[in-house]
């Protein structure tokens, strides 16, 4: 199978018209390998969520294309996109997004549901997400007895439920305190590690950043450095992300 998963390809997205157009992409390119963990980081206003929201085809970039699993998504028609969404993609949010009318169990299988997948398979893949993800004891729970870390968990386990190429996760920490923000990146960690799962996620806290294989840094739409953390640890990683993210000149609380 092709490495290679994702492709941007000189991607441009401009806001409004007339005299108050904003780039929020300024001709950005990069490529995401199939099995990668990767964290795009950079400013408020850098273009972070506007990235991620082309590649899930939330938003329609204004010029250049998007290739996943060797598709061209700045091709497809809304038909052809609703089944690429279905098929292809996992989201993980920083609202949980979860239904409060549904059990945690029946909230997972929703894309399931949706693909009209066998009841019996459905069993049987629930209960693999969920043993993965330690959420086995909540399956019939309603998600508001459930604490933060703990819904996250079983958004995550929406996510990954119907085996999707690329999982999108913008801010999925957004909602947490740190010590459930380490969870949860233990999660993606574990996700990524036992399930191979492919994971590319938005956001601006650098103990997030630093659980993931390499971090993309934006600044005005365009990617201004990369740091891999190749063999180093998640601490030498963490201290690389700070250096660079003081060098892009933010200051801590603009991130
Ligand atoms: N729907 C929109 N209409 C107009 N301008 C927009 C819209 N969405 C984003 N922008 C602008 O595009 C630029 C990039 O925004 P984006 O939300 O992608 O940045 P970000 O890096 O995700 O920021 P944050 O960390 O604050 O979420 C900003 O200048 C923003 O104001």
């Amino acid at each position: 199978m092709d490495r290679q998963l994702l492709e941007v390809r000189q991607v441009t997205k401009y806001f409004g018209s007339g005299s108050v157009v904003t780039k929020a992409l300024d001709g950005i390119s990069l490529s995401v390998q199939r099995g990668d963990f990767t964290a795009i980081m950079g400013a408020s206003g850098s273009g972070k969520s506007t990235l991620l929201n082309v590649i899930a085809t939330i938003e329609q970039p204004s010029s250049g294309d998007i290739w996943v699993a060797g598709q061209n998504i700045a091709e497809m028609r809304e038909r052809q996109l609703a089944d690429f969404r279905r098929d292809q993609l996992g989201f993980v949010f920083q609202e949980y997004n979860l239904l409060d009318t549904l059990k945690v169990g029946e909230n997972i299988t929703l894309p399931l549901e949706l693909r009209r997948t066998g009841r019996a398979e459905m069993r049987r893949e629930l209960r693999r997400v969920a043993q993965t993800l330690g959420i086995q004891d909540q399956l019939d729970k309603y998600p508001r007895k459930l604490s933060g870390g703990q819904r996250q968990r079983v958004a995550c386990a929406r996510a990954l439920i119907a085996g999707p190429a690329l999982i999108l996760a913008d801010e999925p920490t957004g909602a947490l305190d740190s010590a459930n923000s380490r969870g949860l990146m233990q999660t993606f960690v574990q996700m990524n590690e036992q399930l191979d799962s492919t994971i590319l996620m938005v956001t601006h806290d650098a103990v997030v950043g630093s659980y993931a294989r390499r971090v993309l840094f934006l600044k005005d739409g365009r990617i201004w450095s990369e740091v891999d953390r190749g063999s180093r640890d998640r601490r030498d990683m963490y201290r690389e992300i700070l250096a660079v993210m003081a060098a892009l000149g933010g200051e801590r609380d603009v991130w």
